[in-house]
Parts: structure tokens; sequence; C-alpha cells
């Protein structure tokens, strides 16, 4: 459990910084523009920040209490911290980085299990000047869980790699949401990876936070696209394999009963997989539309629409053909075409979505290249 309560001001007419949320153990996402306000939430969690008041608790642990004048220093903390670039000690080879707090000690059985877990087997003795730029960061993050922490800190650990490395070192992530037994404060900005790591999302505009709670819950809910951003705003759904190959490079996938065609997933039929579909890629019609390339044209029902402060507006739809729960999906349009097409809570309609529109960075459980072909055991793009 993570507590977090902060209000500071960064001189008298500097930026004012006023956040409350509560996550359940898991990885916490914080997610906002540039200056929102996440690097000094991750400060003041691991002790480098002293807001004017705060109070954080960490488990059982509590770290800064203002009222009480408590105060545990960054070294007490127990906090591992991961930054964006991954800092590593150039003079020191791989094994000597991750033992870098601990010198003299050589790995314990659980250290060996954080070796594996994140690849970093072979490359033990190698200099970090040979690395990779994903490697490196495994060796970051090898290195904060060491330490034993209480909590795992990340500043945008991915924001540095190039796709290709990104969708190499996102299963690991996965892997230590998974495995690793602390909280995870994880700082993004990029969507698609907070929708594949995040449980809890923490959604902040300007120093404050605008809504906590499951990541799930709020990446669909319409009235938060104005600070998530309408090309962020997307449904994020849990789907099952049915199909791994269904012909012509797609796999089909069950969602709650409702059949959809995606890029080719390389899982066993039945594997649980998480699906994003941003509100962007997914269009309406009024009848069923004919003569389309779009290979996903599935019956909905409107439940509601929401207006934006531009030109276009937010639509929550209801697949209709479910059979066990309901499954919500989201839709942009222009205010235009929602006038035009009659669009309103209760209507019946129809959605396309486009195969390509499944962002396969998107889709966790299964690892995908760029181009929608699956990966090769190894984790190389073949
Ligand atoms: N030490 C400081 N003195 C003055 N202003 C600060 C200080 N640290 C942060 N700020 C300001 O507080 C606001 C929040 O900054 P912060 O770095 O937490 O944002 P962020 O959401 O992490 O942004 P980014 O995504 O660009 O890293 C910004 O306006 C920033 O300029």
């Amino acid at each position: 459990m993570l507590d977090i309560a902060i209000g500071h001001r960064f001189g008298p007419d500097g930026p004012a910084l006023d956040v409350a949320f509560t996550a359940p153990p898991g990885v916490t996402a914080l997610f906002g523009r540039s200056g929102a306000g996440k690097t000094s939430i991750v400060r003041a969690v691991a002790g480098l920040l002293k807001p004017d008041v705060a109070r954080i608790v960490v488990g059982e642990r509590v770290l800064c209490d203002s009222t009480k004048g408590l105060w545990v220093p960054v070294h007490r903390r127990r906090t591992g911290y991961v930054f964006q670039e991954p800092r590593l000690f150039p003079h020191r080879d791989v094994l000597g980085n991750i033992l870098y707090g601990a010198p003299g000690r050589s790995l314990s059985q659980d250290d060996e299990a954080i070796v594996d877990m994140l690849g970093l087997r072979d490359l033990l003795r190698r200099n970090p000047a040979t690395l990779s730029g994903g490697e490196a960061q495994r060796v970051a993050i090898a290195r904060a869980l060491v330490s034993r922490p209480d909590m795992l800190l990340m500043d945008e650990p991915l924001a540095s790699l190039d796709s290709t490395r990104k969708a190499q070192i996102l299963p690991y992530l996965e892997r230590l949401r998974a495995e690793a037994r602390v909280p995870i404060l994880y700082v993004s900005h990029d969507i698609s990876e907070v929708a594949r790591l995040a449980d809890t999302l923490v959604v902040l505009d300007r120093g404050t936070s605008m809504a906590a709670g499951p990541a799930v819950d709020l990446l669909a809910d319409p009235a938060l696209a104005r600070h998530i951003g309408a090309l962020n705003t997307g449904a994020v759904l849990s789907a099952r394999l049915s199909r791994a190959d269904a012909g012509d490079g797609l796999s089909e996938i069950d969602l709650n009963g409702v059949r959809m065609l995606v890029p080719q997933v390389a899982a066993r039929p039945g594997a649980a997989l998480r699906l994003r579909i941003p509100a962007t890629d997914v269009m309406l019609a009024a009848t069923r539309p004919e003569g389309l390339s779009a290979l996903n044209v599935l019956p909905v029902r409107i439940v509601a629409v929401e207006d934006g402060r531009g030109p276009g507006v937010m639509v929550q739809l209801e697949l209709a053909d479910t059979t066990e729960g309901p499954v919500r999906l989201l839709s942009r349009i222009t205010r235009r075409s929602a006038r035009a097409l009659d669009i309103r809570a209760g209507a019946s309609a129809f959605a396309i979505l486009k195969t390509v529109s499944v962002a396969p960075a998107a889709i966790g459980g299964a690892v995908l290249t760029p181009s929608g072909a699956p990966l090769s055991a190894d984790g190389t793009v073949p």
C-alpha cells in the first residue's frame, strides 16, 4: 500500500504541487504532461525533495509526516531508484555495478534470481560501455533491486530507448511486476507503456492529481480525456487468444464472446492478453458498412457521449454481442459526425476497427515486434 499526500511550492511565485493518492500493491504509474509534477513526487518519496507539507507512507513505514516533524533521510528510506539513464559506474563490470551497494559481497541466492529475471547471467563480466541501452537499463534495475528496497521508483526508465529496445525490455518489466514483491512507482508519458504495465494510474495536471484508480478504468473514462489527452485515451481490455494463426498473419482473440482479428500473437490459444484500442482508432457508423477493408466491424450500443473542449467528442460504447461481462470501448469522433450520425446514449451503431489499429507494442502478455511479427524466444527481433 502506498499513501502519498504532498503540498509544496517551489519559491513564492513558483509552481505548486498538491497531490494525494493511495495505491494498492503493484505498479502505480504517474502520468501527465511535462511539468505536471511527476519527478517531484518521485523525488519527495525518495527523500530528495522535502515538501512544505507531506505524509508519505509505504506499506507500514511512515517516511514523512510533516505534522509530526517526521522525516526519514534518503539513506534510510530503502527505495530503489531507476532513472531515465542507467547511470552505471564505468570502472566496474556489470556484476560490480549490481553489487555496488554491497561491496565485498557476492551474489546471494535472491540476487541470482534477480540476475536471471532480468536476463543478465551472460553479461556479468561485461564492461558497461559495451552494453546496449536496454541491457544497461536492466543492470540499473538489478542494482536497484539487489539493495532490497521497500519500494522501486522508476522515472521514465524507457524514455531514452528506441522502440525496438523498448519492446525488448518491456517483457522484463512485466516479469518484474509479477515477481517483485515491492510496490513500483513508475513515471511515464508513454500511454502504451502505462496501459501495459500499470495496475493503478495517477493522472497529474499542473501539479495536481486529477484522478487516481485502476488504470483500466481511468484510461477508458471519457471524462478524463481532457487530462490524459484525446490521443492517449483508449480502452484497455482483457482478451483471450482463441486462434494464434487465423491466416494472413492474423490471430483471432475473444473479448467476452466477441471475436476480433489482430496482428499475429506469439502465444498459445487460451493465453490472456491485454489490449489497448486508442479512441482515435475507432470509427462509428449508423448502419453496417459494406465493402470496407477493415476486418473488425462490431455492433455496439452507445453508453455516453462526452463533449470535449475542441472539435471532438468522446463516445463510450459497449459491444453488443458479448456473452459474458460488458466490454467498453471509446471512440473519438468530430462533433459534426456525432450530429450527422445522431450519436446519443442508448442508440445502436457499428464500431469500425482497422486491424492495424491494435498497436502491437500495446499488447501485453505476448511479445510482438513493431511490425506485428512475434519475437524469437530470446527476445530478439527476427
Ligand atoms: N527545484 C525546483 N525549483 C523550482 N521549480 C521546480 C523545481 N523542481 C521542479 N520545479 C518545477 O515544478 C514543476 C514540476 O516539475 P517536475 O519535474 O516534477 O515535472 P514532470 O512532470 O516530472 O515533468 P517532465 O515530464 O518534463 O520531467 C515544473 O514546473 C518544474 O519547473
